[in-house]
This record gives C-alpha cells, sequence and structure tokens, in this order.
C-alpha cells in the first residue's frame, strides 16, 4: 500500500475537491463517521457508554467533533473537551461545532484553569477516549499547556481511538518530540501516513485501520514509483512460482565471496541463506585454507578456495581466480565476512568496477568504499547494497545519529546518486531504488538485533534476485522474509535467545506464510475499511 507525507495527503484532498468537485464536509463526515464506527465496534453496546472526545482547533478536531455526533446519536453519553476557543474554529470544523451546539450539546474548555482536572476526572470514567487534538497539520512538539493532558490520558488505561495521527506525532518522519498519545487503534484517512509506519511513530499507533473517506481511486491507487508499506499481500505477487517441471537450472546460481580468518561463519551464513530463499545452486568462495571448515559446515553449498593473504584473507590475486569461473554465475554476493585488510579493499574495488554478474554488496564489501562512496558509479553492472546505518554513515563521512530521522530520505538520496538499489537497514528497513521506488519493512523485532542476521539478509536477496526478481522486488521481498522469519523465530523461542541461525530455519516457513493467500492477508501490518 502507498504511504504519503502530509503535503502529498494535502494534494489529494485538494484535488478530489477541486478536479472531482467532492466537497471537503463530506470527506470530514466520512471520516469522522468512520471513527464513530470503529469506537461502536469495539465497545459493542454504544447506548449509555461514556466516551470522551479530545478536539484540536483544525481539521482533526473537526473529525473528532462528527465522530462525537455520531455516537451521541446512537446513545453514548459523550463529552467533547476542545482545546480552543469555540469562536477561533474555522470552516468544516466550525460548521460540525455549530450543529454540535444546535443539538443541545456543550464543549468542555480544556484549557481553562479546570480544564485538565475536569478531563481526568471525565477519562477516569470514560468507555472510549477519542484523540482529534492535532492531525496532519501538526509539527514539532506538544505545546507544554497540551502535554499533562496527553500524558494523563495515556497513563489512564483508557481505550484510546486516534483520528488520522495519534496527536503528538510528526506525519512525515514519526518522530516523537517529548510526548504524544499512545494510541491502541488509529484510523487513518485515505492512506496511511509515512510517519505511522516508522518508528518511533509506529509505537504509539497501536492497531492500524486506513478508512475509504470517498477520495477518487485514481488519486490513491497506486502502482507508480512512490513510497509503499511492504505487507505480505504485495510480496506474495512477487515470488517466483515452481513449474512442475522445473531443475534447479530455473533458479540461479548463486556466488557467495565473503569469510577470512575469524569471520568465515558470515559468508557461511549467507551462503546458507541463498539456499533457503530458492535458489538453485549456491556456490560459496572464501579464502583458500577456510575451504575445507565452509565444506564441512555447508552440505547443500558448493565451495571454491580463492588465494588469500598470509593474514587469511582474500588477496588481490582471488579476482584473476574468479574471472573465468563468472559466466555459471547469475547473481554475486560480495562481503560478508571479509575483513578489512587493504588487499581485500582492493580486490572488492576492483570486483564492483570490472564484474559482469548483478552484484549484492554487504558488509566489509560496503566498508571498501567508506568515504570514497563516488567510487560505486563506477561500474557496469546493476547493483544493491545493504548497510547498516554504521556502514552508511561511513560511506557518506557522518556519523549514524544524523541519519537517525532522516533515514527514508537518505536512502532514496543515495540510491539516486550511486544508481542502485539501497536496502538501509535497522528497525523499519528502507529498500529505496534509482527509479522511484521505495519500500518499508512490516516485519522483524529487535531479537534480530543480534551477529549474523544481516549475512543471512544478503543471501536471501541474492537468491530472490538469481530467481528473476527485479532489483528492487529482490530487495524488498528479501527484507520482507527476512523480518518475518525472524518473527516466527522470535514467537517460538523468543526475542532475547534469537540467533541468526534460527532465521535459516524459519525462511521456507516464511516464504511459505507469504505465498499463501489469506496468510499474507493477515500480514498485514494494517487492515483497510470500506
Ligand atoms: N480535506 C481535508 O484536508 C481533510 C482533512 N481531514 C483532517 O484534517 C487533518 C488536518 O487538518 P489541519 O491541516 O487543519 O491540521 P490539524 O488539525 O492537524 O492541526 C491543527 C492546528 O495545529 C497547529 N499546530 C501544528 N503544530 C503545532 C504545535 N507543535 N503546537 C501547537 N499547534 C500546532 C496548526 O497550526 C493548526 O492550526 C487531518 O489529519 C485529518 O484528520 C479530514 O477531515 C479529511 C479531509
Ligand atoms: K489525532
Amino acid at each position: 500500500m502507498r504511504l504519503v507525507t502530509a503535503a502529498e495527503m494535502r494534494e489529494i484532498d485538494r484535488r478530489a475537491m477541486e478536479e472531482y468537485g467532492i466537497p471537503s464536509i463530506v470527506l470530514m463526515e466520512n471520516a469522522g463517521r468512520w471513527v464513530a464506527q470503529v469506537v461502536a465496534s469495539r465497545l459493542g453496546r454504544v447506548a449509555g457508554k461514556r466516551v470522551v472526545v479530545l478536539c484540536g482547533r483544525g481539521n482533526n478536531g473537526g473529525d473528532g467533533l462528527v465522530a462525537a455526533r455520531h455516537l451521541w446519536q446512537q446513545g453514548a453519553q459523550v463529552k467533547v473537551f476542545l482545546a480552543a476557543e469555540p469562536e477561533s474554529l474555522r470552516g468544516d470544523a466550525l460548521t460540525n461545532a455549530t450543529i454540535w451546539r444546535r443539538l443541545g450539546q456543550d464543549f468542555y474548555p480544556l484549557l481553562s484553569p479546570t480544564g485538565p482536572q475536569a478531563f481526568k476526572l471525565a477519562i477516569a470514567r470514560a468507555d472510549a477516549v477519542i484523540d482529534a487534538l492535532y492531525g496532519t497539520g501538526f509539527r514539532g512538539e506538544l505545546p507544554p499547556e497540551i502535554r499533562p493532558v496527553v500524558e494523563a490520558l495515556n497513563a489512564s488505561g483508557r481505550f484510546v481511538v486516534a483520528v488520522d495521527i495519534p496527536s503528538g506525532l510528526e506525519a512525515d518522519t514519526g518522530q516523537v518530540r517529548g510526548v504524544a498519545v499512545v494510541a491502541h487503534v488509529t484510523v487513518t484517512f485515505g492512506l496511511p501516513k509515512l510517519g505511522l509506519v516508522l518508528e518511533p511513530g509506529v509505537r504509539y499507533v497501536g492497531e492500524l485501520l486506513v478508512a475509504d473517506i470517498s477520495l477518487p481511486l485514481p488519486l490513491i491507487a497506486g502502482n507508480g514509483p512512490g513510497r509503499y508499506y511492504l505487507t505480505g499481500e504485495m510480496v506474495r505477487s512477487w515470488l517466483p512460482s515452481r513449474p512442475p517441471t522445473a531443475h534447479k537450472g530455473n533458479f540461479g546460481h548463486v556466488l557467495v565471496v565473503g569469510g577470512s580468518r575469524g569471520m568465515i561463519g558470515a559468508a557461511c551464513l549467507t551462503a546458507a541463506a541463498a539456499m533457503r530463499a530458492g535458489a538453485g545452486l549456491v556456490t560459496l568462495a572464501v579464502p583458500r585454507s577456510w575451504q575445507e571448515i565452509a565444506a564441512a559446515k555447508l552440505t547443500e553449498v558448493m565451495t571454491l578456495g580463492l588465494p588469500e593473504t598470509p593474514e587469511g584473507q582474500l588477496s588481490c590475486a582471488a579476482w584473476e581466480s574468479l574471472k573465468p569461473l563468472l559466466p555459471r554465475f547469475t547473481v554475486c554476493a560480495l562481503g560478508p565476512g571479509l575483513g578489512r585488510h587493504p588487499e581485500t579493499v582492493e580486490l572488492v574495488k576492483r570486483m564492483v568496477a570490472e564484474i559482469d554478474l548483478p552484484l549484492v554488496l554487504d558488509a566489509d564489501g560496503i566498508n571498501a568504499f567508506a568515504g570514497e562512496a563516488h567510487l560505486l558509479k563506477r561500474r557496469s553492472s546493476p547493483l544493491i547494497l545493504t548497510p547498516h546505518p554504521g556502514e552508511m554513515a561511513r560511506l557518506l563521512g557522518v556519523k549514524a545519529a544524523e541519519l537517525a530521522d532522516k533515514r527514508v530520505e537518505v536512502a532514496e538520496r543515495a540510491a539516486r546518486e550511486w544508481e542502485a538499489v539501497v536496502v538501509l537497514k535497522g528497525a523499519r528497513t528502507v529498500v529505496a531504488a534509482p527509479d522511484g521506488y521505495t519500500g518499508i519493512n512490516s516485519t522483524g523485532n529487535p531479537g534480530m538485533a543480534t551477529g549474523g542476521t544481516g549475512d543471512v539478509l544478503t543471501g536471501v536477496i541474492a537468491a530472490l534476485w538469481a530467481q528473476g526478481l527485479d532489483p528492487f522486488r529482490a530487495a524488498a521481498a528479501g527484507v520482507y522474509l527476512h523480518g518475518l522469519a525472524g518473527d516466527l523465530a522470535a514467537e517460538e523461542k523468543g526475542e532475547a535467545g534469537l540467533v541468526a541461525g534460527d532465521l535459516l530455519e524459519k525462511l521456507p516457513l516464511a516464504w511459505r506464510h507469504t505465498a499463501a493467500t489469506e496468510e499474507a492477508k493477515e500480514q498485514h501490518g494494517l487492515s483497510c475499511l470500506g
């Protein structure tokens, strides 16, 4: 499903109104009505239930007023706390405030001296609270007079439904500066906002429901360049099928080049992951003295021994040995466990410049270009890069902390500049392609923050690429399946003791879940209303 920024959503709203003639009040009515419907469905019988609605001065508050009216009509006892003077409301929000008044209903002033205390008393007895303080118009941090109100709400343990976006969360970045509403359910309108699926925003959202508020389909349907939330349904349609007459030659031959003294396991994980992700054949090339060890560890994988330095890392001569063999491979994964010996760095640079195979570059393969990212452009083959934030920062010559709240933009810019698919790893991995497609992953858990999981990802992506997916889809499906394998492993074993090898075990199951239509729908991370 497509993801939008606040500005993109505003533009869609504007076009719905101007080009299609849908009045904004209709959009607001639909929005508020969906919120009321969600609250009603969670409360069971609405009559007699106590609902508190927190409304701000903007259109988000207007949506809250519509929801208040519908719940009142169904017999709920509704209290609206307004964080503004009623006279200061404008447009559709003012219209809905006027209707509320004409129904004989009051506003409770949230910002009067006694407002916060009255709000606390009201929520103590409430069956549900609707947060309609701020929506996509919000930037920065909550005003000091609103903070204690939100803190009281979060501490109350009440059932909270956020309107469009939890108040205090920035729609574009997912950043929370200080405090924000922690919702059980967020009903977002038209399309999910980027900040709802990024860290840390995703932790404030609860269950995410996307409501159809009558925005015209041509404005919200998306299959062109843009940002997408990588859901099971989306990835399912990309997975290659296996015809009954298939043979191993149909699913590509992945060459993994990596490993060094002390880090042979990394390359072995990549090779094993490529097998588990459906590659027809996998060959692992390691420094010569480690070939026997690798062969003993991996039953299904073929091995190659390459020239090495006295320290047990691949030497420049490895390239000459490898070159004549390249025509037999479909995709090369370079980097896991290589180490940073100057000769190995030189080898990586030459390989990236000269290889004529699709290339997945990871770990020390990426570090070989630290501060010299421009050299990545000097190549003739398609490239997928899989940096974690530290590696990305080294490539760009900046501090990792500087990238934290602009992960999407950083990955997108890098993809364009280096003409490569960039997989910026971390919670909510971002996959960006040079042609403007971006994916935000929906799977994965903190248990995966453990040595070797990145090596597994590289193998999965290489295998999918070798099976014929285009590089963006190979990378996007790879991060999705890899995260889902992590989720399945964590479900069984918990997060703390999860190791990279567990992901290998769960990869076939992750594939099976994703390929099954109904299960893929469940792995949405979001549901659609209407
Ligand atoms: N046609 C439309 O545009 C539609 C808009 N809808 C709703 O309208 C919302 C957007 O409405 P608005 O653009 O009026 O904005 P909001 O209602 O999100 O915000 C309102 C006010 O908050 C102020 N504000 C922003 N950051 C602040 C901060 N840090 N501290 C204090 N005040 C701050 C803004 O200046 C603005 O006056 C959406 O989230 C959605 O809920 C829906 O009704 C559907 C249709
Ligand atoms: K809100």
